[in-house]
């Protein structure tokens, strides 16, 4: 007899860089979610939908867990609580490398009534690999009845093991989207994702941090697409930062984002990059609106 279909969300969670953009991509096996070295990368819900004979789930990706400082950190932190009220299975993922005691935060201010998996990540960054086990186990006693399990997202370790769990957990239902929807936002939002990306990649901690991307004008034409973005910031220093000696860093800026869109859309790209002074727009609730950071 055939098994049933089973769909539903899965959300994951945990504090900034424990892995999760990672994990989500690696689970996806689409590159849809924007992975730096630097925290706080990930402020939008983004949703990605796995659809397979039998099942489909649909994950999101929530900010990372921080104390909300400024108007755009609340808005973040919103989303993490909303995120939790239509879940069927939560994921945390934890670096292994890091004390229980900063799991025990998220977990507090979570209080899940859902099933959990908690994913030890970064085994690969372990020293004594053979404290694992003791570890797994320790976990186990701390949160009972949760799954427990060590794994290296950047490696591709003991991921195999996630998704039967998951699906295990999972309601039996219908699916939610279109079987070849990848995800629920558009071309322009991973558009504007790998703008920002690129700009965590080539500025140093502090420009990425007051920056928002917005696609201004999206022109699908038969052999190419031409893309106008406007990069905006809070401070005029922090544009002449972004633009550089004689325009040098917004040109390299536009080369590396160009080459990232184009392998995405699978097609050339003419990009264009604009620079714009709006002073305070992390407190503005008007600008947060316009840039998608939807309470
Ligand atoms: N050594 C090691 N590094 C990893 C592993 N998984 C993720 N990382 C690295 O940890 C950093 C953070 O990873 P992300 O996936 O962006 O983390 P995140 O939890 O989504 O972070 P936020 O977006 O800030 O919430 C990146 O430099 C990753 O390459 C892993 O299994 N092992």
């Amino acid at each position: 007899m055939a098994e049933s279909y089973r769909s539903g969300f899965v959300n994951i969670f945990g504090a900034p860089n424990a892995g999760k953009s990672t994990l989500l991509n690696l689970l996806l096996g689409e590159r849809l979610v924007i992975v730096s070295p630097k925290v706080q990368t990930t402020r939008h819900r983004i949703l990605g939908i796995l659809s397979e004979p039998g099942y489909q789930v649909v994950f999101s990706d929530t900010p990372g867990i921080i104390e909300p400082k400024y108007k755009l950190h609340q808005k973040m932190m919103l989303q993490v609580k909303s995120a939790l009220e239509d879940v069927d299975v939560a994921i945390l993922v934890h670096d292994i490398n890091l004390p229980a005691e900063e799991l025990e935060i998220i977990t507090n201010s979570l209080k899940l009534k859902v099933p959990a998996i908690l994913l030890l990540n970064k085994t690969d960054a372990m020293k004594d690999k053979g404290a694992i086990d003791g570890i797994v186990k320790q976990y186990k006693e701390r949160y009972p009845g949760w799954e427990v399990l060590p794994i290296s997202a950047r490696k591709g370790k003991g991921t195999d093991k996630i998704m039967p769990l998951v699906l295990k957990a999972l309601p039996e239902g219908m699916p939610f989207y279109p079987d070849d929807s990848i995800s629920d936002r558009n071309e322009r939002f991973f558009v504007a994702e790998m703008i920002r990306e690129q700009i965590y990649a080539l500025y140093e901690e502090e420009i990425p941090y007051h920056t928002a991307v917005i696609i201004q004008s999206f022109e699908e034409k038969p052999t190419l697409n031409v893309i106008k973005a406007e990069i905006i910031v809070s401070r005029e220093t922090q544009k002449i930062i972004l633009i550089g000696k004689g325009g040098s860093m917004i040109k390299q800026l536009g080369i590396n984002a160009r080459k990232e869109i184009e392998e995405f859309l699978q097609k050339k790209v003419h990009l264009e990059l604009f620079v714009k002074v709006r002073p305070k727009w992390r407190d503005n609730e008007n600008y947060l609106r316009e840039y998608g950071y939807n309470g």
